[in-house]
């Protein structure tokens, strides 16, 4: 099921985060806490391969030649409201990154993705887009936000998730090929109301304390 465009982030600590947000009793504070650390360390791994380019710098001893990331501007794109737990995380390692606001939810019967808010750079043309949702279960979310975010020229997006179902990396893939995915697991399966099994819940309620 895994393809070559999904990266499952195995690192120990990102594993034992997710297994303590995973845990019913977990307090809507130490959820968003989680979510927020989680984040940071998926940050790092999904800008991993970001182009280097070598500049002159001075050190107090000499000149040299330093690597510093080329190109292309960063923009962070939360899917709201649970996307934007991992905000912070993520500005904490590129706090010099743009930020577009996709708001969308799940309409619980037909389980299509319904769009309430959208404001992002007017121009992703020549921009990095990180795209950020802890949930991808059906993947109508993602694959709407993608669209919002391509209508704007965005053609070098990522996606990071906390947990997705195979049923949401099928659909991903197929209407976004061109997307790669960063994941902390691919869980089993999806429920009849479509949520993740075993998974950890509605994540936006959780995070907000709104259940
Ligand atoms: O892959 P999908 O089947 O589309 O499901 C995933 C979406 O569902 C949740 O959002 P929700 O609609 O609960 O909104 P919320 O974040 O405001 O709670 C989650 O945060 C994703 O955005
Ligand atoms: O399991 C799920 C599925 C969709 N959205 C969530 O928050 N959780
Ligand atoms: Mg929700």
């Amino acid at each position: 099921m895994t393809s070559s465009h999904v990266h499952v982030v195995d690192h120990p600590l990102v594993q034992h985060k997710l297994s303590l947000m995973r845990e019913r009793d977990r307090s809507t504070k130490g959820f968003r806490e989680l979510l927020n650390e989680i984040g940071m360390l998926l940050a790092y791994e999904v800008t991993r391969d970001l182009p280097l380019e070598l500049v002159d710098i001075e050190t107090p001893i000499a000149p040299m030649k330093a690597p510093k990331i080329a190109g292309k501007k960063l923009t962070l794109a939360p899917i709201l409201r649970a996307g934007v737990g991992f905000l912070d995380g993520m500005l904490a390692l590129m706090p010099s990154a743009r930020i577009a606001h996709i708001g969308l939810y799940r309409d619980p019967t037909t389980l299509q993705a319904v769009e309430y808010y959208f404001k992002a750079p007017q121009d992703l043309t020549d921009r990095t887009v990180i795209l950020m949702d802890p949930m991808l279960a059906t993947g109508n979310s993602a694959c709407a936000a993608a669209e919002l975010l391509k209508a704007r020229g965005a053609r070098d997006i990522r996606f990071v998730c906390l947990l997705a179902a195979p049923e949401g990396i099928a659909q991903f893939g197929k209407e976004h090929p061109d997307i790669p995915i960063w994941t902390a697991a691919i869980d089993e399966k999806l429920n009849d109301h479509a949520y993740i099994v075993p998974g950890l819940g509605d994540a936006g309620d959780r995070m907000f304390g709104t259940k």
